[in-house]
């Protein structure tokens, strides 16, 4: 398939990222990297997640972030939920547009929400009633696509049925999250092929974690295969707290470089993200994720 002239990025550093943090981070703080981003053009941020504080404490407080942070006209900003009850604080909040999130095996499902697969689906299903009548957008997210931590190999006819089932309950696009990143090119390719027979690549995205430096030959993959949107993560922040060892979703810098280099457009600024991450990484005191930021900021220092 040629490669699209647009793509969109799904910026999930603010919810992806940081909830892996060790520390918790000030809602100051998080409002700020969401208003950087904003300022870097991106256009659909995932800002934070009405999960349990008990098993997700660094997403306490999603509520403050969303009514801290800029709400530009144009920019999606997103939470996650995984059941009513989120759905509902996420109303409260104020947030138009949420994800739900299941997984490819049964050992993630159990660990990441406590239920199994057909348990996380039925729980879904007032989740989508309830969005539906107040005219709020689902977005569903589909973990372990590639490889669980717990169960190993995962088929790609399990991920195509369950894809196909969000999109039939009402997802507008479902997320494929290669969570520990395991997956390489040829099984990327192989997995959107047979997802493709049940759901068009047009409501598909890429989520993938970078564990084994194999995430941009996967979106690239990807992009072959007629997928447009990809989910990435500023600095590379982030893991997974129930997929231990899982480092961080791919830096948005190194995928707006790739993109860039091919002519791709996604309607974001590089010089500005760069900045954006490093001011997180200051902030949490952590070496920068990104090879492009990097080789950036070290060219600025000359
Ligand atoms: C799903 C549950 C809640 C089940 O957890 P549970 O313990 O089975 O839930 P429960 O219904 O029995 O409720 C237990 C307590 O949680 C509370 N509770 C219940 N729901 C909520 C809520 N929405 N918000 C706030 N509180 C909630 C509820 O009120 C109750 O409070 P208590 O009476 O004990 O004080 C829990 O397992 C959970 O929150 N899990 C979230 C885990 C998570 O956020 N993981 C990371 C995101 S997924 C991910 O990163 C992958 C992804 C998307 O990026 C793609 C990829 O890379 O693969």
């Amino acid at each position: 398939m040629p490669l699209p002239h647009h793509v969109r990025l799904v910026e999930v550093g603010p919810r992806d990222g940081l909830q892996n943090e060790r520390h918790p981070i000030s809602v100051t703080d998080r409002v700020r990297l969401v208003n950087d981003l904003t300022e870097a053009g991106v256009s659909h941020i995932e800002t934070g997640s009405f999960v349990s504080p008990k098993w997700v404490p660094q997403m306490a407080d999603s509520a403050a972030v969303f009514a801290g942070i800029m709400h530009s006209p144009g920019v999606r900003y997103t939470a996650l939920v995984p059941n009513l009850q989120g759905l509902q604080a996420a109303i409260g909040a104020g947030v138009t547009e949420v994800a739900v999130f299941a997984a490819a095996s049964e050992g993630f499902s159990q660990r990441n929400i406590n239920c199994s697969i057909s348990e996380s689906l039925q729980r879904f299903a007032p989740v989508m009633a309830a969005a539906e009548r107040q005219d709020i957008r689902v977005r569903g997210y589909i973990s372990c696509v590639l490889g669980c931590p717990y169960d190993g190999a995962v088929a790609p006819s399990q991920v195509a049925s369950i894809a196909a089932e969000l999109i039939a309950m009402g997802c507008y696009e479902v997320s494929l999250g290669d969570t520990i990143g395991v997956g390489v090119a040829s099984a990327t390719s192989r997995l959107i092929d047979r997802v493709a027979a049940q759901v068009p690549p047009g409501q598909l995205a890429g989520h993938f974690h970078d564990t084994y430096g194999q995430a941009l030959s996967n979106i690239y993959a990807a992009l072959l295969e007629g997928v447009s949107v990809f989910d990435s993560s500023v600095a590379g922040l982030g893991g997974c707290p129930y997929a231990p060892g899982a480092s961080g979703n791919v830096a948005s810098e190194d995928v707006l470089y790739m993109l860039q280099g091919m002519g791709i457009d996604t309607g974001v600024d590089l010089q500005r993200l760069v900045a954006a991450g490093q001011r997180i990484c200051d902030v949490l005191g952590r070496p920068n994720g990104s090879k492009v930021a990097r080789a950036l900021l070290a060219h600025e220092q000359e």
